[in-house]
């Protein structure tokens, strides 16, 4: 067992210095300044802020999935795969990188609801990702797909249907079990609750925390949404303007920000679920 003060500083991502930009007709948009962000192994780290803040810049800077006019303008993203050699993604190209999706590092995009492939059964989309990125664990896509979704709370029967058969919640964790299926490290979820009722945003919250209790997968959450910090994520990085401006414990930021916009962000939310409140009154996932 990793001693407490190991632990602190068992990092699966350290980003260091990363700014990011688009370029347009006026010249280049700086979306992302001078982050340095650790993710601890394990941990729940949620990234707030509101729209246009650069959260989803961040994400997909982090995963190598930048589109231009969008550019890494410079900084290091060091991951360390759990028992792997660390690399630095920033210089990490091609096939290696390749190697790293699915199998080290899952996305959960957003609006991810509307990725799957509309004319293919579910259980033909896990298996296209697990023979792609681990043709040698072809053999096992059969067993694999109930237990997935299991995993996230499906009937083994959705495996049959098609996508537009499921509800939204469905897709969205239909989408969260193909992320987990090469037991990844490290899972980038963005937005993963926009768009659903709160009902549902509440079960896709709890599947978030029963995938970390029986994969030890580290997340990293995206959300403009307060409250979903408050019930899931261990520590929270606030956004703004492409900066973060304060990160900390989700308790203790909650309960004593330090920055100005994080206090405006809390108390811009006209009933704020603390973690405290969530765990206790709500049978929520905390
Ligand atoms: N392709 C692009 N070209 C130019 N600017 C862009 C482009 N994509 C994003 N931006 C700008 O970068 C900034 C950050 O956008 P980003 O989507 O990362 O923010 P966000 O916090 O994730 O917000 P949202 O949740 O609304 O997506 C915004 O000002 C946005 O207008």
């Amino acid at each position: 067992m990793p001693s407490d003060s190991e632990k602190a500083t068992d990092n699966i991502l350290e980003v260091s210095d990363l700014t990011v930009e688009y370029a347009t007709s006026t010249g280049a948009f700086t979306a992302v300044q001078g982050v340095d962000l650790d993710v601890r192994r394990g941990e729940i780290l949620g990234i707030a802020g509101e729209s246009g803040s650069g959260k989803s810049t961040l994400a997909l800077a982090l995963l190598r999935l930048l589109k231009p006019p969008g550019q890494i303008a410079q900084g290091s993203i060091t991951f360390r795969p759990d028992g792997g050699t660390p690399v630095d993604l920033i210089k990490t190209q091609g096939r290696a990188l390749r190697a790293l999706r699915w199998r080290n590092l899952s996305y959960l995009p957003q609006g991810s609801m509307n990725s799957l492939n509309p004319v293919m059964r579910i259980r033909d989309q896990f298996a296209d990702v697990i023979i792609e990125h681990a043709p040698n664990r072809k053999g096992e896509v059969r067993e694999m797909v109930p237990r997935l979704l299991r995993q996230v709370g499906l009937e083994t029967r959705v495996a049959q249907m098609y996508p537009h058969e499921l509800s939204g919640g469905m897709k969205q964790r239909v989408l969260m079990a193909i992320c987990v299926a090469l037991e990844p490290d490290l899972i980038i979820a963005d937005e993963p609750t926009t768009a659903l009722d709160v009902t549902i945003q509440r079960v896709i919250l709890q599947s978030l925390a029963d995938l970390r209790e029986q994969y030890g997968v580290t997340l990293v959450v995206i959300s403009h949404d307060m409250g979903v910090h408050a019930q899931l994520v261990d520590r929270v990085a606030v956004m703004h303007r492409g900066r973060i401006v304060e990160v900390g414990d989700v308790f203790q930021v909650f309960d004593a920000p330090k920055d100005d916009y994080t206090r405006g962000l809390i108390a811009s939310i006209p009933r704020m679920e603390t973690p405290e409140r969530s765990g206790q009154e709500e049978g929520a996932v905390r």
